[in-house]
């Protein structure tokens, strides 16, 4: 993905050009993609001439010559997988909600599945132009972002010219617009606010330099042609604005991420959310929020109280990628539950069971048995005044791959042991590791004894972060054996309270 810097007064209403929704992706189609998509919409081509009468900064109605070909055709499932690959471009949800904030929208719908495809031979042009908002009146959305995919190569390959020009509407002429050379499966994702053509193909004199001479696209091939394919990102009409609060953008991330029945499930804990800010994370993260926000997910959350349930949706194969998982609040652990979603995500690296009820003993030892190849665990909030060291035992001694271990907020603080700390050091790649208590529990099973003992062991040279907060009596002699022995160590938080 790239941006470049568009020119001055490129936006219809006067947003500054760094402010603007422009976003350039590669590869989002296959060339075999690209190539099957041309050769089933060409036979529905017609010609298209228009003179389009459009607004001008200057004032005036200026006339604007439009010719090429266009085939529409209404295609659902391939509209929602495109929806979900652009998602998953570096940056690119992000850019869309940065958008949608600044025009006081609610979150992005998907991708119009009316499809269009252009193509343009000879002479054929788009003239400069702002792409018109479209309403979807029967699903109460209108269109405002524009996305167009190209379907084959610019540049002297399989044509010249056919730049998409971005331009500076109050000096048209100027040479400061910015151009995306079509290739095969690149996208230019923008608002439709911008001032754009799509500029005529150069003709070369000389036929052997127009480059490949097969393109397949089935009937005429694409040599000396472009093929575009145009969609739109929807929004709901504006009569019911959903303005993003920053809170809810982390929400809002995984909540498009998903087809539009996960929409109501996949939600964000705050805990992980700067994960789910990094859109590389996102596309693979499933997460469900403790505090669901809207009457929706709250609806959805009771639905997935029982293991089994989960189970049976997280089989579904959009989840086949998903290698993060917060267990759902309502959630209750049965004996068997982790060995279940282990069978279905064979790939899982990260779990986050802070948010489930009734984290036994059996639970965590099921856990331990099923789930050895994880890297990140974060533990939380068992049933007041249970014992769990023997479950946490077994994770130390089972999941030998662990690079991150989270104990959070357990209200026995017994179960911090130096015991349980001599487990935790002999895991042979931690690198984060954080313990934390509730406001009551009282230091007592945990000393500075036990902390040396840990940052000391051999294994513990790889640790980068430790937060032990419950440790009774430590001293600076234990902070100074976690700086001699852990080399990477570079952030130390070791206290009598969370408080203290
Ligand atoms: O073909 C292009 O490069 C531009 C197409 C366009 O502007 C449109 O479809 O609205
Ligand atoms: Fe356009």
């Amino acid at each position: 993905m790239s941006r470049a810097a568009l020119p001055p007064n490129v936006h219809q209403k006067g947003v500054p050009p760094e402010s603007c929704l422009f976003e350039v992706m590669d590869d989002v189609l296959t060339r075999a993609e690209c190539s099957a998509f041309v050769t089933r919409m060409t036979p529905a081509l017609r010609s298209v001439s228009q003179a389009l009468a459009q607004y001008h900064p200057d004032g005036d109605q200026r006339k604007s010559r439009t010719e090429y070909q266009l085939a529409v055709m209404e295609n659902r499932p391939f509209a929602e997988a495109l929806w979900e690959r652009l998602q998953a471009c570096d940056g690119v949800l992000e850019a869309i909600l940065a958008f949608a904030e600044r025009e006081g929208r609610g979150m992005p719908v998907g991708l119009t599945p009316r499809l269009r495809m252009l193509r343009y031979a000879g002479d054929d042009r788009f003239d400069a132009h702002y792409d018109r908002v479209v309403p979807e009146e029967a699903r109460g959305c209108e269109s405002l972002i524009t996305v167009l995919v190209y379907l084959n190569d610019g540049g002297g390959v399989d044509f010249s010219g056919g730049e998409t020009l971005f331009i500076n509407a109050l000096e048209p002429l100027r040479s400061d617009a910015v151009a995306v050379v079509p290739r095969a499966g690149r996208v230019v994702l923008f608002e439709h606010a911008l001032y754009h053509s799509g500029s005529p193909l150069q003709h070369q004199k000389d036929p052997s330099e127009e480059g490949r001479g097969e393109g397949g696209g089935g009937q005429g091939g694409m040599r000396g042609r472009k093929f575009v394919l145009r969609t739109d990102v929807l929004f709901r009409m504006q009569n019911r604005p959903q303005r993003l609060s920053p809170d809810l953008r982390a929400l809002v991330l995984s909540f498009v991420a998903s087809a539009k029945s996960l929409a109501k499930l996949a939600t964000v804990s705050k805990g992980i959310r700067k994960e789910v800010m990094n859109p590389a994370h996102w596309a693979q993260t499933l997460c469900y929020s403790h505090a669901p926000s809207s009457h929706g997910e709250r609806e959805f959350l009771r639905s997935v109280n029982r293991s089994t349930t989960l189970v049976q949706l997280l089989k579904q194969p959009r989840f086949r990628q998903v290698t993060h998982l917060s267990i759902p609040t309502q959630l209750k652990l049965g004996t068997t539950t982790f060995r279940s979603i282990a069978r279905v995500l064979p790939q899982l690296t990260y779990l986050n069971t802070c948010n489930a009820r009734n984290v036994k003993t059996p639970a965590l030892l099921d856990l331990a048995r099923s789930m050895p190849n994880l890297k990140t665990v974060i533990l939380g909030e068992p049933t007041i005044g249970v014992d769990l060291s023997s479950g946490v035992c077994a994770i130390c001694n089972h999941m030998k791959s662990l690079e991150r271990l989270e104990i959070l907020g357990w209200f026995s603080p017994e179960i911090i042991t130096d015991r349980l700390l001599a487990a935790i050091a002999t895991l042979p790649h931690l690198r984060h590791l954080k313990i934390t208590q509730g406001q009551h529990s009282s230091p007592r099973a945990t000393t500075e004894r036990g902390v040396t003992a840990l940052v000391s062991a051999a294994n513990m040279a790889a640790l980068e972060t430790l937060t032990i907060h419950g440790v009774r009596g430590v001293t600076a002699a234990a902070v100074e054996a976690a700086r001699v022995n852990c080399a990477r160590l570079r952030h130390v938080d070791l206290r009598v309270l969370p408080w203290s």
